[in-house]
């Protein structure tokens, strides 16, 4: 992957080398360390032992290392220098914040197994609230499941989440996936029968897969078409586009708007509110209409309930019949902020990945041999259906590698909320953000072998069974995990299967890397296009 323009960490290593080989920079901290909790969550005292701190750049927080982090988190982004940072320091590495920025004691980030089971999951009492910019708070106004925390939030995540766990309703989203990707399908192999030139018909990966997931995720949610995949089709074709429904508009702006001030500040975000600042400005719009569109269809989708004509089965229906421990069902104002932020979760991240998982197997030819002999044997031509996901293992087996490469989410951040020491043995302040990189844990030789290898069998399920459980997280994990991940599974699992069972031939047009030398854009998905391009023969 590429390491262009980071930060050298050559000295970092020569000061390791004169101190002996051990972590030079762990700052020892001598106090009456509170009490605490162990790695398994039980409580332990820690009175009188010693606070170590884990490793942080020589010459503190302003110092040149430090600025140097700085600077490949600006120019090789986040995923990429959490994982030299796992390179060189080892699993764990603290940044002090001297001056309180963003009311952080500190920023730890973590990549060892042991750690990341200690936080997400075994003491998770201790790290419930996820830390994210305040555009996030500020563009969903703190509402939603994403950016929330405490009680609103396992209110919320407990009336959303049965929709995710509930068989018949997954079988019933497993349909929804398999129709829309059936169409993308079908205008593929006209587009190929129809192409006589022996270069075939080359396709923008990424454009495609976001436009069938926005499909996908709208039937899924709130049975809306948005005409995405059709969209496709005309451009396959030559035809003239169709003018994007508002709604649509609406959401690419809310999505470009978003990342336009991702880490701006509350404050500043305030100010540039007041002087209309066009970025905000269309933030605050493109959402406006989102809301106004989708009350429409949740206030329609009421009257047909009490009419009795509602023939839906869709997010917005269970949600709709949820009722919260007091009996209480979610306002028209929830199930808008719940659906939109659920949409808002699942709709890019399964576009990037789905992208990063036709490149991967169309480059890698036996990769691709090997798929298709399943699918032969498993669906011989025909649709996919829930029922078969489990008969897909090698299709899954795939699909974890390429969320071992590219998680689409690459870090999962939380906020102590009291002092603790980690099973490593470090210790952890109240107020720290402690950041999980699942793109860093993927990536390292101390957990992988020859991790630059796209290889699925490291998924056989006897080699998943002798690695530690906490190694592999691209969902993150514990009480604040995806909450769709088990859907966004079987969507990978059953588009692959239903586009790799289509009348064409796929080929790499570009790039021709064997793995894929993906940027991530501010929000943390990867960058919309990454000039992945192939060709339908
Ligand atoms: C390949 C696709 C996806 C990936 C890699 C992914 C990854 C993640 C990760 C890493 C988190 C943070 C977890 C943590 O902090 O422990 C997350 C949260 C979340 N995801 Fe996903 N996700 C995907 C698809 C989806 C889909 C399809 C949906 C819903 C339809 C969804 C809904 C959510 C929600 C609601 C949360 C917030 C949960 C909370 O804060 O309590 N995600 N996802």
């Amino acid at each position: 992957m590429g390491g262009g323009g980071g930060f050298d960490l050559k000295g970092l290593a020569r000061a390791r080398h004169q101190q002996g080989g051990g972590c030079p920079f762990s700052a020892l901290v001598k106090g009456d360390a509170p009490t605490t909790s162990s790695g398994n969550g039980k409580v332990v005292a820690r009175r009188g032992s010693e606070r170590r701190r884990p490793p942080g750049p020589p010459g503190g927080a302003f110092g040149r290392e430090a600025l140097r982090v700085v600077a490949s988190l600006t120019l090789d982004g986040v995923p990429k220098t959490t994982l030299k940072l796992a390179q060189e320091y080892g699993d764990a590495i603290a940044f002090e914040n001297p001056v309180g920025l963003g009311d952080a004691a500190g920023w730890t980030f973590l990549s060892s197994p042991d750690d990341i089971e200690h936080v997400s999951a075994s003491n998770c009492n201790n790290y419930r609230e996820r830390f994210l910019p305040d555009s996030y708070a500020f563009a969903t106004d703190g509402k939603g499941i994403l950016a929330t925390g405490g009680e609103y939030n396992r209110r919320h995540r407990s009336l959303c989440q049965p929709s995710f766990q509930k068989k018949s309703l997954l079988a019933s989203f497993a349909d929804v996936v398999t129709e829309s990707t059936e169409g993308l399908k079908r205008q593929w192999e006209e587009s190929a029968a129809s192409c006589s030139g022996v270069d075939g018909v080359a396709i923008d990966l990424p454009l495609h897969m976001q436009r069938l997931t926005l499909d996908i995720i709208g039937s899924v949610a709130f049975s809306h078409d948005f005409g995405q995949v059709a969209e496709c089709g005309r451009e396959m074709r030559g035809e003239k586009s169709e003018r994007p429904s508002t709604l649509v508009q609406a959401v690419n702006h809310f999505g470009e708007a978003l990342a336009e001030v991702f880490v701006t500040p509350m404050p500043i975000l305030r100010v540039l509110e007041a002087i209309r600042y066009p970025s905000v400005t269309k933030l605050r719009s493109s959402l406006g209409t989102i809301h106004s569109e989708m009350r429409t269809i949740i206030e329609g989708r009421r009257a047909e309930y009490e009419s009795g004509t509602n023939h839906t089965d869709d997010l917005l229906d269970s949600l709709m019949r949820a009722r919260d421990e007091n009996g209480d069902p979610l306002t028209t104002q929830e199930l808008f902020e719940d659906v939109h932020d659920i949409m808002g979760a699942g709709h890019e991240t399964t576009a990037t990945t789905l992208s990063a998982l036709i490149y991967s197997i169309t480059r890698h030819k036996h990769v691709m041999m090997k798929i298709k002999e399943e699918l032969g044997r498993v669906l011989g031509g025909r649709v996919p259906t829930f029922e078969d996901l489990n008969e897909l293992e090698y299709t899954e087996m795939v699909v974890k590698e390429v969320l071992r490469l590219y998680p689409s989410i690459p870090i999962f951040p939380r906020v102590a909320a009291g002092d603790d020491y980690l099973p490593s043995g470090y210790y952890v302040p109240k107020g720290e953000v402690v950041f999980m990189s699942s793109y860093a844990m993927g990536r390292l030789d101390r957990l992988w072998e020859d991790p630059e290898v796209f290889d699925p069998e490291r998924f056989a399920p006897e080699m998943e069974a002798k690695r530690h459980r906490y190694a592999f997280v691209p969902f993150g994990a514990g009480p604040r995990m995806c909450l769709g991940a088990k859907f966004a599974m079987l969507s990978l699992k059953l588009v692959t299967a239903t586009l790799l069972q289509g009348d064409f031939d796929l080929e790499v047009c570009s790039p021709t890397d064997a793995v894929l030398d993906i940027d991530w854009d501010i929000t943390m998905n990867f960058k919309k296009t990454n000039g992945i391009k192939v060709a339908l023969r």
